[in-house]
């Protein structure tokens, strides 16, 4: 027995131990050239890898300068904003884009209602799965139910170590199908055996889309406007997909180079997303809106939201961590694509819903954030509200519950993570393994 009761006092004794001798100085990493976050001194990408999936622009070249300009998104040669307008009004585009960025090509009608109904078919989970698996050991952490959820279902799978390209586009064919179930059925056995409300799991409907699935599975009465089921397809689209640099794809590409299935690939990109710093941002924001109406008298007036979000940024509020969520991109600078196209939608929104107050406080933080962070960060190159910023809000105004939020995102994310998963496949077989230097003190045995 050790004299330790609590491990946790254990590991409050040693962590001065660990800080005394993990603490690398930013200056060696300077010395050295070794480019802290893969960034380099301009917090530019170390480039890593060629896709063409996607394409992400911040900058502009003016007489062989880099200038800072609008956000591009581009989905395998195509505006993301081009894709969703060439949609009519109460068209669902979920499917249409999945298919883009997947094969690599649109779809004429034909293609995309094959692939629609394929979807479809697979929109179901194994006998009794949802009851063996789903409702066992439920918690508010959505993503991490799903995650548990997406190993098991490798057991359920005949052939789940088999990474050829295409048995693992069927895997990945029928992860995007099931998402929305694993993440619906998961929130369903939280609000029931931790909330105490009522159990309800509604089956997927073959004839509907993604988004409206969404809206059905998480509904008690199924119900939901056209309006809704578009605002949420749009949202899906603009998550799909973000390059082959971003932590979660990046995680998948890592753990597909090591000739990982399918599952644990996706796995660990789900556990690349939640993190607060990418995809769980959007439950941060929503919590820090909390946060804000809380402790300011009045989140409609500039001066108060200025005075408080200087204190989140010298982490003397909030959660401590001096971040201000939402805001801030490690690749956009003047303005992220997704956020003006979910502003437009933020807006109409919130004047329908009458949550006029809460536009203000957003619009506050908008305006503030990017000056306040300016003077109080060493900031390499402008910042602007990034997807995350409204998409809570959006979320909130649909009736989403905030534990879902980043579930959402991966609902969407899957897409562009099979699509990179298979061009991973086709492309190379070598293994990603970048060089950590070495900054060891090597000692003598007798140096004990
Ligand atoms: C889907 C997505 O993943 S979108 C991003 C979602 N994440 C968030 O909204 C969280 C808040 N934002 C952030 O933490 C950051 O902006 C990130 C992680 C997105 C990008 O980080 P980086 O690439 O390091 O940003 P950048 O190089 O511009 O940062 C420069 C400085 O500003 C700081 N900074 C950047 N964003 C913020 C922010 N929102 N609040 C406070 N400080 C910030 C950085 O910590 C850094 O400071 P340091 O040099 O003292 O360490
Ligand atoms: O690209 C990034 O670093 C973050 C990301 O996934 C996104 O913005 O969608």
């Amino acid at each position: 027995m050790s004299n330790y009761s609590d491990i946790m006092d254990y590991a409050k004794e040693q962590t001065p131990v660990c800080e005394r001798n993990d603490a690398i100085s930013r200056r060696l990493f300077h010395e050295y050239g070794v480019n802290v976050g893969l960034r380099d001194e301009n917090g530019k990408g170390i480039l890593t890898g060629l896709t063409n999936i996607s394409e992400v622009n911040s900058f502009t070249e003016k007489d062989g300068q880099r200038i800072p300009c609008d956000g591009e998104l581009w989905y395998r040669g195509y505006r993301v904003e081009t894709i969703i307008n060439s949609l009519g009004p109460n068209e669902m585009g979920f499917e249409k884009a999945a298919y883009l960025l997947l094969m690599g090509e649109m779809p004429d009608d034909e293609t995309l209602a094959e692939f629609k109904q394929v979807l479809s078919d697979a929109r179901s989970l194994p006998k009794n799965f949802t009851r063996d698996v789903i409702m066992k050991g439920s918690s508010g952490d959505i993503m991490n139910s799903m995650m548990r959820s997406i190993l098991t279902l490798a057991s359920y799978d005949d052939h789940p170590l088999d990474t050829s390209v295409t048995n693992s586009l069927n895997q990945c064919i029928r992860l995007i199908a099931e998402f929305p179930l694993l993440a619906t059925y998961s929130y369903a056995a939280y609000n029931h055996y931790t909330l105490g409300d009522s159990l309800y799991i509604h089956n997927p409907d073959p004839e509907l889309s993604t988004a409206e699935n969404v809206l059905r599975c998480l509904r008690w009465d199924k119900k939901f406007t056209p309006l809704e089921a578009k605002v949420l397809d749009t949202a899906l689209i603009l998550h799909m997909e973000h390059g082959g640099g971003n932590n979660s794809t990046f995680t998948d590409h890592v753990v597909t180079s090591a000739g990982s299935d399918t599952y644990s690939t996706i796995t660990a990109a789900m556990a690349s997303l939640k993190g607060p710093k990418h995809g769980g941002a959007n439950i941060k924001v929503m919590e820090m809106m909390d946060d804000i109406r809380a402790h300011v008298e009045d989140p409609t007036d500039k001066d108060q939201i200025k005075d408080y979000l200087e204190k989140i940024l010298d982490k003397e509020a909030f959660d401590h961590k001096g971040l201000i969520y939402g805001i801030g991109h490690a690749v956009y600078t003047i303005s992220d694509p997704r956020e003006v196209i979910f502003k437009q939608y933020v807006v109409d929104l919130a004047k329908d819903k009458g949550r006029d107050k809460d536009l203000q406080m957003y619009q506050n933080v908008e305006d503030l954030a990017p000056q306040l962070m300016n003077e109080k960060r060493n900031l390499l190159k402008p910042v602007s509200p990034n997807v995350d910023f409204y998409s809570g809000f959006v979320y909130d105004m649909l009736g989403i519950p905030q534990e879902m939020y980043t579930a959402m995102f991966a609902v969407a994310r899957i897409v562009g993570w099979s699509a990179h998963r298979i061009e991973g496949l086709v492309t190379s077989d070598k293994i990603i393994r970048p060089a950590y230097m070495s900054v060891m003190r090597k000692k003598e045995w007798t140096d004990q």
